[in-house]
């Protein structure tokens, strides 16, 4: 479940700096960064021909050691700068170069196109006519190259500052930054590599990594494997894909419980009638249900209300999703009880919380701690939040998820993972993985019923 570290500028700069405090020589690291990207570089463009673009703090000072050691291994390498190298280590790497060095603005083009211009040291967008040469460069290679971000975004929020051209890899140092997972940024490379510099980094935000799931043991029976209730309404499909997510999640026992006819299959789903509050507080009274799961098709009538009250004071483990999320953003007597999972989509999320400010990433940290539940701020950059600080960040899976139903399908899982685990930050988690790797799956064009037929392999993938 824990993918690498995602930092932010300020807190690379933190680690760097206890790395020096520690010994650790800065040109060393330059050197070592250096050497990682241009490995990179070298499996992927071999002796072609190759133009070091070369701005004028450590960035550019990565850029001169990557061009350095290409020329070592006989590469053509031309390098070209924006400007003269600011800091004493990219000075140091720049007479290392000791080669020509060209005007980046009227430098001629080159199969391969390295972006040593800005990293996270980036503090407005690139003035104009350096960005647009930027992407005449980029976009005229076979062959590109972002040293450790796009040189024009913004690497704390993934913001585009200026025009920024689109890479084939991004090679990021050291660490991840959020700009590398948050979109519109992310956007920009076709691939992501990672150089470790050993430096110690801290972990409380993350890519998020596959989960080590398990079997259920001989002692297993269908209660003690997790019993789901998940609450219907009028759009009855929304809450059964939700239903029979969580019994593919691994659950023992899933029951929906339904206001209108019943649904014909699978027969596994048990079906309950329960139209008002008082009859959903009924059946949750059963202590042993591990989830409940309100929003999916729960609509927005009074009776619907009704019906989410009586979940949300059941004292039951929540997950909270769709019209769930909107009646608790319009109706303030509705207090969400802390513990629950939140998985709103952006519309959702605004409605919530749109006086946050800051990056994805901040923003769903930021309602973690106001609602102490989990947020799983759902989209092509999906962010776990923790109120406790822990963030997960799911990125470049299928864009086809972006069909309806899905949600329905994320919110069963989760409410499942959540049965089976009673942990609401590792269930969310293990649920948005889940449900990536069933799309992966499922190819092309696919509906959010082919990824419940997906689930079985990919918990089997797990194990
Ligand atoms: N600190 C270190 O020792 C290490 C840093 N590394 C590299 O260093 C980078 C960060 O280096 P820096 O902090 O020097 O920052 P950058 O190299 O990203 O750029 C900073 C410089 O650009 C200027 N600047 C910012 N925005 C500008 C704009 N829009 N137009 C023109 N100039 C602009 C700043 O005033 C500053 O002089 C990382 O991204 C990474 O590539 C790596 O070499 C690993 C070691
Ligand atoms: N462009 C996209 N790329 C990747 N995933 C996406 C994209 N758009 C939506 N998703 C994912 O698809 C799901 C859609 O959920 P939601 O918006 O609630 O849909 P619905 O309410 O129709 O079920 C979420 O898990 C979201 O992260
Ligand atoms: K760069």
């Amino acid at each position: 479940m824990d993918g690498p570290p995602i930092l932010t500028a300020m807190q690379m700069r933190a680690a760097e700096q206890a790395a020096f405090d520690a010994g650790t020589d800065p040109y060393a690291l330059m050197e070592k960064a250096g050497a990682g990207a241009a490995e990179i570089i070298w499996r992927t463009g071999h002796r072609r021909d190759t133009l070091v673009l070369c701005g004028p703090g450590n960035n550019g000072g990565d850029g001169f050691v990557i061009a350095r050691l290409l020329r070592d291994r006989g590469v053509t390498v031309r390098v070209a700068a924006l400007g003269e190298s600011r800091t004493a280590s990219a000075q140091r790497a720049r007479v290392a170069w000791d080669g020509p060095v060209e005007d980046m603005l009227i430098a001629a083009g080159a199969g391969q196109v390295v972006d040593a211009l800005f990293g996270t040291g980036l503090t407005r967008g690139l003035e104009a006519p350096v960005a647009a040469r930027l992407c005449e460069l980029v976009e005229g290679a076979t062959l590109s190259h972002a040293v450790d971000l796009p040189s024009g975004v913004g690497g704390d929020d993934g913001a585009l500052l200026s025009d920024v051209p689109r890479y084939g890899i991004c090679v990021a140092l050291g660490a991840f930054k959020p700009a590398h997972l948050l979109y519109p940024a992310a956007g920009q490379a076709g691939r992501l590599a990672l150089v470790d510099l050993g430096i110690s980094l801290p972990g409380t935000v993350r890519r998020l990594g596959s989960p080590a799931l398990t079997m259920p043991g001989p002692d297993a029976h269908k209660y003690n494997r997790g019993l789901v209730v998940v609450i219907g309404g009028g759009m009855a499909g929304a809450s059964q894909l939700a239903a029979v997510a969580a019994a593919r999640s691994g659950a023992g026992a899933v029951r929906r419980l339904a206001i209108g006819g019943m649904v014909a299959e699978p027969h596994a789903i048990i079906q309950r009638r329960a139209e008002q509050g008082d009859a959903v507080a009924r059946e949750l009274e059963d202590e042993r249900i591990g989830a409940v799961l309100a929003g999916p098709g729960l609509g927005l009538d009074q009776e619907a209300g009704g019906r989410l009250t009586a979940a949300l004071g059941s004292g039951r483990p929540l997950v909270l999703d769709a019209d769930a999320l909107t009646w608790a953003a319009k109706d303030a007597a509705l207090s969400v009880p802390g513990g629950s999972i939140l998985t709103p989509h952006e519309g959702e999320f605004q409605r919530l919380f749109g006086d946050l400010r800051g990056s994805k990433v901040d923003r769903a940290l930021a309602a973690a701690l106001r609602v102490g539940s989990v947020v799983v701020y759902k989209g092509p950059d999906t962010v776990i939040a923790a109120p406790d600080g822990r963030a997960r960040v799911a990125s470049g899976g299928s864009t086809w998820l972006s069909t309806a139903g899905t949600g329905d399908v994320l919110a069963g899982l989760a409410a499942g993972r959540l049965a089976v685990t009673g942990d609401p930050f590792r269930a969310a988690c293990e649920a948005v993985w889940l449900h990536g790797e069933a799309a992966r799956r499922s190819g092309a064009a696919f509906i959010a019923d082919d990824l419940l037929r997906a689930l079985p392999a990919a918990i089997a993938a797990r194990l």
